[in-house]
């Protein structure tokens, strides 16, 4: 699956996201803040950031508030872009950190309802770019007012021309998009549970519902990730599970962007030629070198490069 042209990276929904960590949270009480961050985010956006520290040529296509777009530009200074203000507000994704129980919470708004004109401009930009063979990136949630038959339709096109599809979404959408057979999604075990209505859990009940997803769309691969229990990725006749081993202990400061940064492994490992087994190792080796980082789609140089950190791949 080697391939010469960049990863192409659309970001059709992106944010910012806004990090609070407080020492212990207390509902109903006033929580004071001892750290604030903020950056320009959202799935494909970190996945843009990520891709070049990994050494992959990529480029990204995207929509963005005017009220935020020299943020997106200054953070993707390293990464040749297309992006296109709109005059609507950016979305603010929270999360806040509770230091005491090292625990997350999450608050994702929903977004500014965006003109269905502007999400078809954005596909056709992409088709009119694309080619045959071409990686090209769909992640995020869809705005309001997009209906999942847009990706639907987005996923077709791209198949027509014979690019290499991944996707990366969630409830309704994931449905929609699973439809137009992507080669790949990434859900994680929620998603999942929502993709095929009841929940999962041990190794072989997950590899199997992701194989009953897979029985009517037999081309698309899954990657499925599961937080502390590493990820698992199923293809025709493949079952597999990798999880990080370190003699050393890798600081969870915060998970926001793993998922990303897990797809972000997997495609570098792809792009750069690598099989299977090594390309879902990188997967996780690069999501476990986020973990350290407050911010989605950083990488901590030090554990990405670990000698004593490895991935296991166990064939189920
Ligand atoms: N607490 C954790 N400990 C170890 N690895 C983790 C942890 N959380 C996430 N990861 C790694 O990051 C990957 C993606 O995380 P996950 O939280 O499942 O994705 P998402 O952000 O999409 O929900 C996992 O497959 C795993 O490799
Ligand atoms: O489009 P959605 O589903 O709201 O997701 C956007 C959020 O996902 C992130 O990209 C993180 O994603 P993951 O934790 O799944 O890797 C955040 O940066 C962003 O706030």
């Amino acid at each position: 699956m080697s391939n010469q042209h960049p990863i192409i990276c659309v970001s059709y929904h992106p944010c910012i996201d806004r990090t609070l960590e407080v020492e212990e949270f207390k509902t109903g009480h006033t929580n004071r803040a001892i750290f604030i961050g903020e950056q320009a985010a959202g799935k494909c956006i970190n996945i843009a950031h990520i891709l070049p520290l990994l050494g992959v040529k990529c480029v990204l296509y995207g929509i963005v508030g005017n009220d935020a777009k020299h943020i997106f530009e200054e953070r993707l200074k390293q990464v040749p872009h297309h992006l296109t203000g709109l005059p609507l507000r950016t979305r603010i994704n929270m999360t806040m950190i509770d230091k005491k129980r090292t625990s997350e919470t999450h608050i994702r708004e929903v977004g500014t309802p965006l003109d269905e004109k502007y999400f078809r401009d954005l596909m056709q930009e992409v088709l009119d770019a694309g080619h045959e063979n071409q990686f090209v990136v769909l992640s995020g949630s869809l705005p309001p007012n997009i209906p999942d038959s847009c990706l639907f339709d987005f996923i077709v096109a791209l198949k027509a021309k014979k690019m290499k599809v991944f996707v990366d979404t969630n409830g309704s959408a994931l449905a929609a998009a699973v439809k137009a057979n992507p080669d790949l999604i990434k859900p994680n075990r929620e998603e999942l549970k929502e993709l095929i209505g009841a929940e999962t859990f041990e190794k072989f009940g997950i590899t199997q519902s992701a194989d009953t997803i897979r029985f009517l769309h037999p081309e698309m691969s899954i990657l499925l990730s599961d937080g502390a229990n590493g990820c698992y990725f199923v293809s025709q006749g493949k079952r597999k599970h990798g999880q990080f081993q370190a003699t050393f202990t890798v600081p969870v400061v915060s998970t926001i962007g793993a998922g990303d940064a897990l797809l972000a492994g997997f495609l570098a490992g792809l792009y750069l030629g690598w099989d299977l087994d090594n390309s879902i190792k990188y997967a996780v080796r690069v999501a476990t070198a986020t973990l350290p980082c407050l911010s989605a789609g950083e990488i901590d140089p030090e554990v990405l490069n670990h000698k004593s950190l490895s991935v296991v791949i166990e064939d189920l």
